[in-house]
């Protein structure tokens, strides 16, 4: 069964917490995103793992070089899962995936703003990552032209495990699940849904429904 991650783009502790309290039952992944990491520090983390230890708390470092220290910062504080930046050299990715084995965790590499996303995500498995984020940024998102079908068409021929982030919502994630995402990442069309609990147990059903 594929997971849903929501992706907590919020910018303080007390904010995600009141966010994943609502939409937790119907969540597999909790998403610290990096603006919250970056605003809130490695107390985040933690604070988020104590709330819900039984769910996979993701730490959204996009880790572009000390991969070993930046991935075992974020294990010690309580992270099930970090992000390393698929642009960053095998080196730093072999770093967080050493730092995983010791804490028992794993490593997702993201793939944003890579210029061939498939064959990053074929590489990088061989180096023993958890799975790919096929991921277009906010950034990416806001560009004309964007469309999140790019990603479904990647993720349908990637061949190794991906999740897929960037724009996913009710009216794509059925796609985003048949095409073989694992993991459905969704950060705006829940945290912005002016009911955030009604938008994620949509989308779980979605996805239960595949
Ligand atoms: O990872 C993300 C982005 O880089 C900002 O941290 C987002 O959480 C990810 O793109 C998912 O968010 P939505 O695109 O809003 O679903």
């Amino acid at each position: 069964m594929a997971k849903l991650q929501v992706a907590i783009d919020l910018l303080t502790t007390e904010e995600a917490l009141a966010l994943a309290a609502k939409v937790a039952p119907y969540v597999d992944i909790i998403e610290l995103g990096t603006p919250l990491i970056k605003n809130m520090g490695s107390s985040v983390i933690t604070a988020m793992k104590n709330a819900h230890p039984d769910k996979l708390v993701f730490a959204d470092l996009k880790t572009a070089d000390a991969g070993e220290l930046e991935a075992d910062i974020a294990f010690k504080a309580g992270a099930d899962l970090v992000t390393v930046m698929g642009a960053a050299g095998n080196a730093t990715i072999i770093g967080a995936v050493k730092a995983a084995k010791a804490h028992g965790k794993g490593v997702v590499v993201d793939t944003i703003g890579y210029p061939d996303r498939v064959k990053r995500a074929q590489e990088v498995t061989e180096l023993g990552v958890e799975f790919v984020e096929l991921h277009a940024g906010l950034d990416e998102q806001w560009t004309a032209g964007y469309s999140i079908q790019v990603l479904i068409d990647e993720a349908a021929r990637a061949g190794v495990p991906v999740s897929i982030a960037g724009g996913v919502n009710i009216d794509n994630i059925t796609a985003v699940i048949k095409a073989g995402a694992q993991v459905a990442v969704a950060g705006a069309a829940i945290y912005g849904a002016e009911d955030p609990a009604a938008a994620a147990k949509a989308l779980r059903e979605a996805i239960d429904a595949v």
